[in-house]
């Protein structure tokens, strides 16, 4: 478990997280999402005892990691995959480092398969590709068989291969009853992989909730109509602030109002309808309507983040 209580750092003029009070609890995969430099690093970095808190606290099993009398039991992390010895082989990599804490040679070969680089285990570990590298630092995280695993941007550079099995791995991971902490900004794969999110913006915390409640906090008014009639009931839906994201033949996608009031308008007009189904949002639009005031570094293409509608009052997200 991981307790955070009034968490901060400061960088001279920019708070960079301030006044965490989260707890990531075992048992299950929470994601850490936030825009670049929302404060996920430092956050990070403070829990590893990496970096100092200007004030509060953080607690990994109970004690400060520094603390630690078998950190390698306490927490594996992968925070930059690359730093790593690159004229050793993947296997001699984790002996080496396996060395130091008496983890043995079985061990390794078998984190070496469960990693998927068996194969390529006697190749130099500077020849490996941002994948690869990916996966020897998850090795690398698990060689004292933590309680705590605390990854950043794992699926980065992986393969579709990697992907599947960072989705599958990690809440395997956390069905044995571990910590597990995961960055990144892929939205799809947070979303298959995670149960809980904690979100932050610009150094704050944004949301403390499990994925579901924070999917369902964010309606997005889009409405799925499947109907014969569909071009008729485009005519008649169309008016100010309604606008048609999608079309297809005998298929509309509406935003901009009630779902009840398009089930009204249908009938009165006897226009058939085969489905009408208000769309869940995803994961990824949950997260823009609740960031986009935090968004610092926009790219420069004229495109506007957040889904184009105002963010609709949602239940509080910090417990
Ligand atoms: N060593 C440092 N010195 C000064 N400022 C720093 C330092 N490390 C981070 N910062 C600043 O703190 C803020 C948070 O940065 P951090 O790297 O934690 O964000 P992040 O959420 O991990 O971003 P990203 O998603 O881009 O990795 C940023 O404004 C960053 O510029």
């Amino acid at each position: 478990m991981i307790e955070m209580h009034q968490l901060s750092k400061r960088y001279g003029d920019v708070l960079a997280v301030d006044s965490f009070d989260v707890t990531i609890r075992p048992g299950v995969v929470t994601g850490f999402l936030g825009p670049n430099g929302a404060g996920k690093s430092t956050t990070m970095r403070m829990v590893l005892g990496l970096d100092t808190p200007t004030s509060g606290s953080v607690l990994v099993n109970g004690r400060p990691y520094r603390d630690s009398p078998a950190p390698i039991t306490e927490i594996g992390a992968l925070l930059e995959a690359k730093s790593l010895d690159k004229g050793r082989s993947a296997r001699n990599h984790l002996l080496a480092l396996g060395a130091t804490v008496g983890v043995g040679a079985s061990r390794v070969d078998h984190l070496l398969e469960l990693v998927g680089l068996g194969d390529v285990a006697h190749k130099s570990a500077g020849s490996f590709s941002l994948g690869m590298g990916q996966r020897l630092g998850v090795a690398t995280a698990l060689l004292g068989d933590p309680a705590v695993v605390m990854l950043d941007e794992p699926v980065n550079g992986l393969d579709p291969d990697g992907i599947l099995w960072i989705r599958t791995f990690l809440p395997a991971l956390a069905a044995e009853g571990r910590t597990v902490l995961l960055s990144s900004h892929l939205m799809s794969e947070m979303e298959l992989t995670a149960q809980h999110l904690v979100v932050v913006g610009r150094g704050r915390l944004l949301a403390d909730v499990s994925m579901a409640g924070f999917i369902a906090g964010a309606t997005t008014d889009r409405v799925r109509i499947s109907s014969p009639d569909a071009g008729r009931l485009r005519e008649l839906l169309s008016g100010p602030g309604v606008t048609f994201t999608s079309e297809t033949r005998g298929e509309l996608v509406v935003q901009g109002i009630p779902v009840a009031r398009i089930g009204e308008c249908a009938a009165q007009n006897r226009l058939v309808l085969h489905a009408l189904v208000p769309l869940v949002p995803s994961l990824e639009e949950a997260y823009r309507a609740l960031t986009e005031d935090s968004v610092q570094y926009h790219g420069g293409t004229g495109w506007t983040v957040g889904i184009g509608v105002p963010a609709p009052a949602r239940p509080a997200l910090v417990p």
